[in-house]
């Protein structure tokens, strides 16, 4: 796990937009090898979409082999609504880039069966190769996409209700009125968003505070679902000073002094080669699902966990640079002759 604290919101921000235009740079993506990125709404990562569209506009990153999957949306309300989802990065995002809107997916919380809407949605992030790099945020609950306290660590993607708190949260995007907040949502589970290769987070202000220090200081704990990054193999989490308030002084202490250290040690950015590298030896990444995955009428049972869960034994390491051999030599050859 790292922790990137940064001053404020703003450097949060423009930390975590920086990492996303690096990853994608490094990968190379093709259009046969797209980089796939897993993507938030929320008042949150307004700032690092800011920054990737700046960044885009200047001519310093292409969207163009970047496919993109949305945590979640509302189920109820129309594409159209200003407060959708599908508006929301329609308006700070994919408007102002080159991504190409067939490789944009938001899941339909008006689909006519939600379920197979769901089952597909998991079936397309695995037709795309899986995600290359989630990016999240979390509620004051310590809620990641819509996988509220509670939620199944081994959940994929459903119909879930909101909890009350959430409702009383996003009512502020609904003229602070809970009658007009949507009730339910589709999102992605737990287990989706663990099975990215990387997953990010951005958590700002005092009032997630508490959630950041049940993630970080506590055990893996379903009533706090970010806690499940806990057993990533490469998990991230960017917050502002504010975030920190709950921490521990010497948590606090400990993870800028990691990131100090690396940092001057080269290894900041440092992921296994593969992960970092990208494009696997998989054609036609892009399919669309099968007729007869689309009739499927039901979420699939969760697979066991317990294998995928727990990080899988390295096979790939940090490069780092090498320490010279030490070569054997004889004690004789050391005294200068004379
Ligand atoms: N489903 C979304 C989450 O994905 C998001 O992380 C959260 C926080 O939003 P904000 O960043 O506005 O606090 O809001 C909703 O609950």
């Amino acid at each position: 796990m790292r922790l990137i604290i940064r001053e404020d919101p703003t450097s949060a921000s423009t930390y975590i937009a920086n990492y996303i235009i690096d990853r994608i740079k490094s990968f190379n993506p093709t259009n046969k090898h797209p980089f796939v990125l897993g993507l938030p709404t929320g008042s949150s990562p307004v700032g690092i979409y800011k920054v990737l569209v700046e960044r885009y506009k200047a001519g310093e990153i292409s969207f163009e082999n970047v496919v993109t999957f949305n945590m979640d949306e509302y189920i109820g309300i129309p594409r159209e609504h200003p407060e959708s989802y599908h508006t929301f990065m329609y308006k700070h995002f994919f408007s102002h880039v080159n991504v190409h809107p067939s490789n944009t997916h938001i899941l339909n919380g008006n689909a006519p069966n939600l379920e197979a809407e769901c089952v597909q949605y998991e079936a397309a992030i695995k037709a795309a190769g899986g995600i290359d790099l989630f990016l999240g945020g979390i509620g004051p609950d310590g809620h990641i996409a819509f996988n509220e306290p509670g939620s199944s660590l081994a959940s994929r993607t459903r119909v879930k209700t909101l909890a009350y708190d959430t409702i009383i949260a996003n009512s502020r995007f609904f003229d602070n009125d809970i009658s007009k907040v949507p009730k339910m949502a589709l999102t992605v589970g737990v287990q989706t968003v663990l099975e990215a290769r990387e997953v990010v987070i951005i958590i700002t202000g005092a009032h997630k505070s508490l959630a950041l220090k049940k993630c970080i200081e506590e055990g893996v704990n379903h009533m706090w679902t970010l806690s499940s990054l806990q057993l990533h193999p490469h998990p991230m989490i960017v917050v502002d000073e504010d975030a920190t308030l709950e921490l521990q002084v010497k948590t606090v202490k400990y993870f800028k002094s990691i990131e100090a250290v690396s940092a001057s040690q080269g290894f900041e950015q440092i992921l296994p080669s593969k992960v970092r590298t990208g494009p696997r030896p998989i054609d036609n990444r892009i399919m669309i699902p099968t007729e007869e995955v689309k009739k499927q009428p039901t979420i699939q049972s969760p697979q066991p966990v317990t294998s995928t869960l727990l990080a899988a034994p390295a096979t790939e390491y940090p490069v780092r640079s090498i320490t010279p051999d030490l070569i054997p030599d004889r004690m004789g050859s050391r005294i200068a002759a004379y």
